[in-house]
């Protein structure tokens, strides 16, 4: 089975809010709801990864903080390691560059959106965190 190591971004405003994406509605895990983030490029650091692909993805600059949690999960088709990394909201207006939709939610509103089964686990951690 596939492994993919991913930088995952819980990008936080000034309201409180946290920044989600819609996963195009082709290919695997379709139409869910995910925090922003990608595969970590060889030599590339995690906090690198993030930055990297939250101004690819929604072209917006961010600051990379601390390590929230990291997870391994397996999917029917993937084994993903998702380091997560709490991170704070710079400057641009969030777009759509990668995916179908850009929303900014609280952690009340969360449970309204559909997640890959592995991010349960970050969504208690935030849970507990905050
Ligand atoms: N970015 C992100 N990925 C997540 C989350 N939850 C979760 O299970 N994943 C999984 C879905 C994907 O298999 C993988 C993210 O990889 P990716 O965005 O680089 O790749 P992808 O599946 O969209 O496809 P590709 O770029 O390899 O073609 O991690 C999440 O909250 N954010
Ligand atoms: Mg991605």
């Amino acid at each position: 089975m596939p492994q993919k190591t991913i930088g995952v971004g819980v990008i936080w405003n000034e309201q409180g809010q946290i920044l989600i994406d819609r996963r195009l509605q082709t290919g695997v895990l379709g139409g869910l709801w995910e925090f922003p983030g990608g595969k970590i490029e060889p030599g590339e650091t995690v906090e690198e990864c993030i930055k990297r692909e939250i101004w690819e993805e929604l072209g917006i600059e961010i600051e990379v903080g601390k390590h929230l949690i990291t997870i391994e999960h397996i999917y029917t088709h993937l084994h993903v390691t998702l380091i997560v990394h709490h991170c704070d909201y710079v400057s641009g207006t969030p777009q759509p560059l990668e995916c179908d939709e850009v929303r900014w939610v609280t952690l009340a509103e969360i449970d309204e959106f559909p997640f890959p089964e592995a991010n349960a686990q970050i969504i208690a951690a935030l849970r507990q965190n905050v």
